[in-house]
């Protein structure tokens, strides 16, 4: 079996985070024998300088033809004033999701302990803190059509955009949700906005029409907004958060906060077959780029998820998430999680200790 791994750098702290990755990525292959095979590509802006697009045909060939994806971050004010927004840096990232039909994004907020003085709740509210949130990713607002900028008769402006699943799309991410739960705590949110959107009227309809196949798990509903509040007041009465792909990008910003930082999330976006696309969950953080002080947790953690969902290479994800939890336990941090009495350390630091420590 061919297990091809496609590196997409990116722009910003992008290639710094995922150097640090790609170093634990090299070393776990080695030393659990993985067999795996890394190559790079150019998307996002660097795909945009190079090539003239963001996704450019040769990234997309590699892309469709790897089992696993590790991408950093794309975008930054360099490309910001591109007037076709087709060209801009995020069009490369979100061309990858849907060509590849990586519908499913798993987006785990886990508290270390050793960071409970970086999160922004009190130790109590978020000590033991393990939630899942399931974001849909190929659909929703994000791709719906049309969409646009356009001159009215009146010569006002007006820009539009289009919220649509369809009931096949809300089904298959519902039952990566169930899954998910059945294999946790069996308890499962579904946040959607049914108070005023149709699209999510018809979301939470498929929800239930799936709750009785998974008997075992208890299914509750939440309108965004409560569960934004909620989510940042008492999170640990959440196990398994689904929800669509506007609504999760945000919920799942504001779950970072509570583990501590952006710069420890990680995540997958699977396809169907469990293909997928590893990412840190946050972007390219272009205030911080070239400063090699960005946190590469989140990139080297979501090294681990692919090891796991990918490759089913669940003793290597292990060694690679005990390695992490020893560098904390070591009191290393990065800007971004540091507190009084620990040792601040750099991008590369980071990720040589977890390095030495695996
Ligand atoms: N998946 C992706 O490639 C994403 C790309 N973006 C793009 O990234 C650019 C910047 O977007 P922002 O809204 O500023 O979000 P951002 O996530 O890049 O940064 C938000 C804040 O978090 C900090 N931060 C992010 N990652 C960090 C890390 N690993 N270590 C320490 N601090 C970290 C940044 O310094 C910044 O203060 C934009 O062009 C945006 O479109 C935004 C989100 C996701
Ligand atoms: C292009 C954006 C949708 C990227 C983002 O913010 C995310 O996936 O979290
Ligand atoms: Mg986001």
């Amino acid at each position: 079996m061919s297990k091809k791994v496609l590196v997409l750098p990116g722009d910003g702290i992008g290639p710094e985070i995922v150097a640090e990755a790609v170093k634990v990525l090299n070393k776990v292959n080695e030393s659990f024998s993985l067999g795996l095979e890394l190559e790079e590509g150019l998307v996002g802006g660097a795909g945009y300088d190079a090539a003239g697009t963001p996704l450019p045909a040769e990234t997309l060939e590699k892309a469709l033809a790897a089992d696993a994806i590790l991408l950093g971050a794309v975008g930054g004010p360099k490309w910001d004033k591109l007037e076709d927004r087709a060209l801009r840096p995020e069009q490369g990232l979100l061309g990858i999701r849907k060509n590849l039909e990586l519908f499913g994004n798993l987006r785990p907020a886990i508290l270390y302990p050793q960071l409970a003085e970086a999160s922004t709740l009190k130790a109590e509210v978020v000590s033991g803190l393990d939630i899942l949130i399931v974001r849909e990713l190929t659909g929703g607002i994000y791709f719906g059509k049309p969409r646009g900028i356009r001159t009215l008769e009146n010569g006002d402006r007006e820009g539009y955009n289009t919220y649509v699943y369809n009931e096949t799309e809300i089904r298959r991410i519902g039952r990566v949700a169930f899954e998910s739960a059945m294999k946790r705590n069996k308890k499962l949110c579904s946040v959607d906005k049914a108070n005023v959107l149709e699209v999510t009227v018809l979301w939470r309809e498929i929800m239930e029409e799936l709750a009785p196949e998974y008997p075992e798990v208890e299914l509750s509903h939440m309108y965004v907004d409560n569960a934004a509040m909620q989510l940042v007041r008492a999170p640990k009465q959440f196990d398994v958060i689904v929800t669509g792909n506007m609504f999760g990008d945000i919920l799942s910003d504001a779950a970072a906060m509570l583990t501590g930082s952006i710069g420890m999330l990680p995540s997958a976006s699977l396809d169907k077959n469990n293909k997928g696309m590893y990412e840190p969950c946050h972007g390219s953080a272009p205030d911080i780029a070239g400063k090699g002080i960005a946190n590469p947790l989140a990139t080297i953690l979501s090294v681990a998820m692919m090891l796991r969902y990918t490759f089913g290479e669940g003793a290597a994800a292990d060694a690679i998430e005990a390695a992490v939890s020893k560098v904390l336990d070591q009191g290393l941090r990065t800007g971004d999680i540091y507190s009084e009495g620990m040792t601040r350390v750099g991008t590369a630091e980071m990720g040589d200790a977890v390095l030495a420590a695996l």
